[in-house]
């Protein structure tokens, strides 16, 4: 790990060459030990992510007394092999001390849900980043079921506790769209008797239905009212059953570094493999294919219901392009990213609907047009997104990552893209929390 203090010289980069498998998906990796936790069986799971964030579900899986261990994994980038022998939600314990979600939303808004149905008293605190996202959008419709919640500002900020056990039967309709939350609420019907009804109103990923599908539980998915929008149905409680092996896939939203990098780059032919194909989660190859991108994709197979395949992405000349709302849940991590490849399109691209980047890990909003202005790009902030006119030359420039993970990886494409001058990067090591190995696999690409 470099040295956290110091900044991390990025050269513009001459030539962009990449074929491999990158990290393992993130958001299966914490739903998988979840559902292993409550599993009444054994779980092997291979290319689980090495990284804080799954480390924080890690933590919590143990503090609920759950047998896990964990070895590296070989055969893959940032790679665990974890088993579980989970004896089910009745056998977990209260945790003795605080669980730590450290910088990860997912961990923090899942578990909520997981231990809402069970009457175990469970206490979470995390990171100054984690301690300014809101919460009650998942402790409300707890509260409702009846569980107990107590935190800052009644309930909206960490630390919180919770304690729960006999709930009612949920009934939920979202006004964002939010696969955390959706998920949270899914996860809490598993352990309570009845119907339990989650509406949201614009598909977002759908890992968690797919891998309750997979384990047998009784839910149906229909869509609901407008345009995107969908209703499940999920019939508690539903606790898993039996052995199970997986091995996770790539993550797009890592992967995407690569493949962005790729479409802006004069000289450049990225591959990634093994890679997650969910179309819930492929929003950005589908921006880069309406800003001209040459975008091939291979499935190759499913994992428990996740499409997985190949993408290549290469050298291609790019134009601005809309995302509105609809689509903006399917690529969400990546709009970041997409601010920096707007920069080298011909033309506007306007993003909008996106209000929520301004509550993820940092307010990726402010801190994108932040980044990018003194490194010569035209961005200008809107409540909801951002505008970029391109295409105008990059040049290297000093940039602070404002501990957000995706914000460095960003950086680290905008300095790959620059004419000339090197960048600096501050906060570099915030990768960890999705990519420790990001920065070791950039510097194989040729610098100029
Ligand atoms: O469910 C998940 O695994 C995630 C959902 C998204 O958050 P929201 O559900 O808050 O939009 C996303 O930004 C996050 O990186 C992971
Ligand atoms: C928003 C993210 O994660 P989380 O919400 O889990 O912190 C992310 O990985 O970009």
């Amino acid at each position: 790990m470099s040295d956290p203090s110091s900044a991390l010289p990025l050269r513009p980069v001459r030539r962009v060459r990449f074929d491999g498998r990158l990290p393992g998906d993130k958001s299966l990796s914490h739903r998988i030990l979840m559902l292993g936790a409550l599993n009444r069986g054994r779980v092997k799971a291979r290319g689980v992510l090495a990284s804080q964030d799954v480390e924080a579900t890690l933590r919590l899986v143990r503090a609920l007394g759950v047998d896990v261990s964990v070895a590296p994994d070989d055969s893959g980038v940032d790679a665990l092999a974890v088993h579980l022998a989970g004896l089910g939600p009745e056998r977990w314990q209260e945790p003795r001390h605080v669980v730590d979600a450290g910088n990860s939303g997912t961990t923090l808004r899942l578990a909520l849900g997981l231990v809402a149905p069970y009457p175990i008293a469970v206490v979470f605190d995390g990171d100054d980043s984690l301690a300014r996202r809101p919460m009650r959008r998942v402790v409300d419709p707890l509260r409702r079921a009846g569980a107990a919640v107590l935190g800052r500002a009644d309930g909206e900020y960490l630390p919180l506790a919770i304690r729960g056990g006999n709930l009612r039967p949920l009934s939920v309709r979202l006004s964002v769209a939010s696969a955390q939350v959706k998920s949270a609420l899914l996860f809490a019907g598993l352990g309570t008797e009845g119907e339990h009804v989650v509406e949201e109103p614009v598909v977002s990923r759908d890992h968690t239905e797919r891998l309750l599908r997979a384990l047998g539980a009784p839910l149906e998915v229909e869509p609901a009212g407008g345009e995107g929008a969908r209703r499940l149905v999920l019939r508690g409680p539903f606790v898993p059953e039996g052995d199970h092996e997986i091995r996770v896939p790539g993550d797009i939203s890592s992967a995407a570094f690569f493949l962005g990098l790729a479409a802006a780059h004069p000289d450049a032919e990225v591959v990634v493999r093994e890679v997650g194909l969910n179309p819930t989660r492929t929003g950005f190859l589908d921006v880069l294919r309406r800003m001209g991108a040459v975008v091939e994709v291979s499935e190759e197979g499913e994992v428990w219901g996740e499409p997985v395949g190949s993408v290549r992405v290469a050298s291609s000349r790019l134009r601005g392009v809309t995302v509105g709302a609809e689509e903006v849940p399917r690529l969400i991590d990546e709009l970041p990213l997409l601010a920096v490849l707007a920069t080298q399109a011909e033309g506007r691209t306007v993003v909008e609907g996106a209000s929520e980047l301004r509550v993820k890990e940092s307010d990726r909003i402010a801190e994108i047009v932040r980044l990018l202005r003194p490194m010569g790009a035209e961005i200008a902030e809107r409540p909801d997104g951002f505008v970029v006119e391109g295409p105008t030359p990059l040049r290297g420039s000093p940039g602070d990552a404002a501990g957000d993970h995706r914000l460095a990886m960003s950086f680290a494409v905008a300095a790959a893209l620059a004419r000339e001058g090197t960048s600096l990067l501050r906060g570099h090591e915030a990768v960890a929390v999705s990519f420790p190995s990001f920065f070791r696999l950039w510097e194989s690409l040729e610098a100029r």
